[in-house]
């Protein structure tokens, strides 16, 4: 466990998802780097770098419906959100097949019902089908991004996702393709989790039409 994360305050806010987490956590303690799904030294900071940082996107969340997690690699934040919003369908998304082998085990270790991987770039799921919300961390700049999660929204479908401060700056070259996918201003959020946990930003926009 993290250093600076007691138990208790990590199973109070992850509730039921706590068990089904924990056991995510371990798997990547133990096989994270040797299956390259994360960083060399980041063992021990999984809780706060990894799942903590992908459960800041879910407050932004509708807790029924369809939600598409775009390059989900080790299931980040695609995992996360299916465990704390067991009321959702989630699909991941990857095109790198060991990856999606595990999280195909994952979904099966963690017992989550709700998880669907489907291997492939976003792109090629284009038309293939539709979702109420697009999410994704670590994968792309936001206009590249744009271009592969937008097609997946109707109208008052939500692409909500993890970025980095910089994001302001990626903004502007992918006004086009929001424009062009009729989407909403995007908003820059900072989320929050616990206390001791760094805050994220989240970038979340609105097809409009809904
Ligand atoms: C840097 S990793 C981030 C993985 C995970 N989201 C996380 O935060 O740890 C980027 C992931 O995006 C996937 N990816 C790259 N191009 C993609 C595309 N066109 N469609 C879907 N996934 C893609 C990669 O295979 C990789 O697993």
């Amino acid at each position: 466990m993290d250093e600076q994360l007691s138990h208790d305050a990590l199973s109070e806010y992850f509730a039921d998802a706590f068990p089904a987490l924990s056991t995510f956590v371990g798997e990547l303690e133990s096989q994270g780097e040797t299956r390259g799904l994360i960083g060399p030294r980041e063992a021990g900071k999984i809780w706060s770098r990894h799942i903590l940082n992908s459960a800041a996107l879910v407050p932004f969340l509708p807790s029924t419906g369809s939600i598409v997690d775009i390059g989900s690699g080790a299931g980040l934040p695609g995992l996360v959100i299916a465990a704390m919003l067991p009321g959702t369908a989630v699909t991941l998304v990857e095109p790198m097949e060991r990856r999606c082998t595990w999280l195909t085990e994952m979904t099966d270790l963690l017992k989550l019902e709700n998880v669907e991987v489907k291997r492939g770039r976003a792109e090629e799921f284009h038309g293939a089908f539709e979702s109420d919300v697009v999410t994704s961390r670590a994968v792309a700049p936001l206009d590249k991004l744009a271009r592969w999660s937008l097609p997946f929204l109707g109208p008052g479908g939500q692409l909500v996702i993890l970025k980095g401060r910089g994001v302001v700056d990626e903004i502007g070259p992918a006004r086009k393709v929001f424009k062009k996918f009729k989407m909403s201003e995007p908003e820059i959020l900072e989320a929050r989790t616990i206390e001791g946990a760094e805050p994220t930003t989240v970038l979340r926009s609105v097809r409009h039409g809904g």
